[in-house]
């Protein structure tokens, strides 16, 4: 992965800008070609003359002839002459103009590509797609615009073999090559990659190769040390199988419990929580209509063209090193308390909808606004921070803030298809729902870290994921923390239920 501040897949204002880039492409080329065709049309009044039909010794003895000539000459092509200095004027200047869009913005380069391929293969492992309905937009009953040709399925197919994920080169190689002799493709331009797909194709089921095709079990090493590594495979199918709901896939019926909170507090009566309980012991419950249509308005336009790819912290070689990664491939930006007042009421309204305590300086992360592009992710983790492997590199305000006892995370949006959020030894999937929020607890009673609630975001397939998350510090929360259960093993907000 090479950094740069543009990310062409997994940021929606960088794509946003890319979108806008070629609507003035498209449009400097229409008017090229218009300037063309008129230019055309006026070259060929002047070609119509009859005067090449006659031999040179002909037109010296012909009065009629002699004076047509003199009067193209001496008259007729100067309008001509006009004509090819204003159309090599207006070339010049849309040439200019889209020069300039070439240069000055950012392009999509190799990696860019590379991550739209990434991507694609994402949802169809993710979702169990045969590469056909994915090459046509059909997602399980849902349909979308666009397509993707048989050399396109190709290089996806090599793009996989290059980066280990076998069964998915085999996948897209074989289906490019279906649909190609299906469609007489040989017969077209791209027609010459068909011999090296199959090549490479042989060459794949030759050599049965025994790799994972999970990207996050080859490269989540914190993870390999915490879960044995055949547990962690049965964790990404659990994943992988919650994500599958409410899109390619029914959701079970649930057995969760859905109710009005009006005793929490005084002001609840009048306007009471609408509580869901995905999971008790250890809890999480979706709270909806925590935020208004306006209120969220107000969010998306202070950020969107915030967003930028966000980065993951790695451990390497001793020292933490952040960057961005497979693991997380969504577009982020922070709102910081000081300087958006206007974004007060947000830390108030969680504090009192969850009993902890957020007016410190220390009790709390700023808020984080993150969104999802299709193929945009993050696999399997748990939030908290605190890790073995971290522990002795800590930032000082970590250790003042204490570990992110409790996530809160707002979906600013919905989601068309796919985004889940899922937690595989819960077996719970939430389905985004714009305005609603979603809190679980990160740490046992003791500080410790809770393992149950490991989560990931599911891919979004169509549509773009916003949230905005608010990770609760511990060493604030002495006396609003979760009430102590006997058990080591669960945590419980201060809901009344
Ligand atoms: O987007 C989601 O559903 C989950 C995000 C998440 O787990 C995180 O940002 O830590
Ligand atoms: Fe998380």
């Amino acid at each position: 992965y090479v950094i740069t501040d543009m990310d062409f897949t997994y940021s929606a204002s960088d794509l946003y800008r890319l979108v806008q880039t070629e609507q003035l492409i498209s449009r400097n080329l229409e008017e090229a070609v218009n300037s063309l065709k008129s230019f055309h049309k006026n070259l060929e009044k002047y070609q119509t003359e009859d005067l090449k039909e006659y031999a040179s010794d002909i037109i010296i003895k012909n009065p009629l002839l002699s004076y047509q000539l003199v009067k193209r000459h001496g008259k007729d092509l100067d309008v001509l002459d006009k004509f090819y200095e204003e159309f090599t004027a207006q070339i010049a200047e849309l040439q200019h103009s889209y020069t300039k869009l070439r240069t000055t913005f950012t392009k999509p380069d190799k990696n860019d590509l590379q991550h739209a391929m990434e991507a694609i293969v994402r949802l169809r492992q993710t979702y169990n797609l045969t590469v056909d309905e994915l090459s046509r937009g059909h997602v399980g009953t849902f349909r979308m615009e666009g397509y993707l040709t048989p050399a396109d399925l190709s290089n996806i197919g090599l793009y996989a073999k290059e980066n280990k994920m076998h069964e998915n080169a085999k996948l897209f190689l074989a289906m490019a090559l279906e649909q190609a002799e299906k469609a007489n493709e040989s017969t077209t331009l791209e027609g010459s990659w068909m011999e090296d797909a199959q090549l490479v194709l042989d060459d794949l089921n030759k050599n049965q190769s025994i790799t994972s095709d999970r990207e996050d079990t080859r490269l989540l090493t914190e993870m390999d040390v915490i879960f044995a590594t055949d547990s962690l495979e049965n964790l990404n199918k659990g994943f992988e199988r919650l994500c599958q709901y409410h899109s390619v896939k029914e959701a079970p019926i649930t057995k969760y419990k859905c109710y009005l909170d009006k005793t929490s507090s005084h002001m609840r009566i009048i306007s009471p929580l609408k509580m869901e309980v995905y999971h008790n012991d250890p809890q999480i419950v979706v709270i909806y209509d925590f935020l208004s249509e306006s209120e969220i308005e107000e969010i998306e336009s202070a950020t969107f063209y915030k967003l930028k790819r966000s980065v993951t912290q790695f451990f390497h070689k001793g020292s933490l090193h952040a960057e961005p990664s497979i693991i997380r491939t969504t577009a982020q930006t922070w709102i910081y308390d000081l300087g958006h007042p206007q974004f007060d009421y947000l830390g108030k309204r969680i504090a009192s909808v969850t009993g902890y305590s957020l007016s410190g300086a220390t009790s709390a992360e700023e808020l984080q606004v993150a969104s999802y592009r299709p193929g945009g992710h993050y696999s399997l983790h748990t939030d908290a921070i605190y890790e073995e492997l971290f522990k002795d590199h800590l930032n000082p305000s970590d250790i003042l803030m204490g570990d992110r006892i409790a996530t809160f995370m707002i979906y600013l949006s919905d989601v068309e298809m796919g985004g889940n959020t899922a937690f595989p030894m819960l077996d719970v999937a939430v389905k985004p729902v714009k305005g609603s929020a979603i809190l679980w607890g990160n740490l046992h009673p003791d500080g410790t870290i809770a393992r149950y609630t490991l989560h990931g975001a599911c891919p979004v397939i169509h549509g773009i994921k916003s949230i905005a998350t608010k990770w609760v510090r511990a060493n604030d929360q002495m006396f609003t923390r979760q009430k102590c259960k006997p058990s080591k093993l669960s945590f419980h907000f201060d809901f009344t239920n």
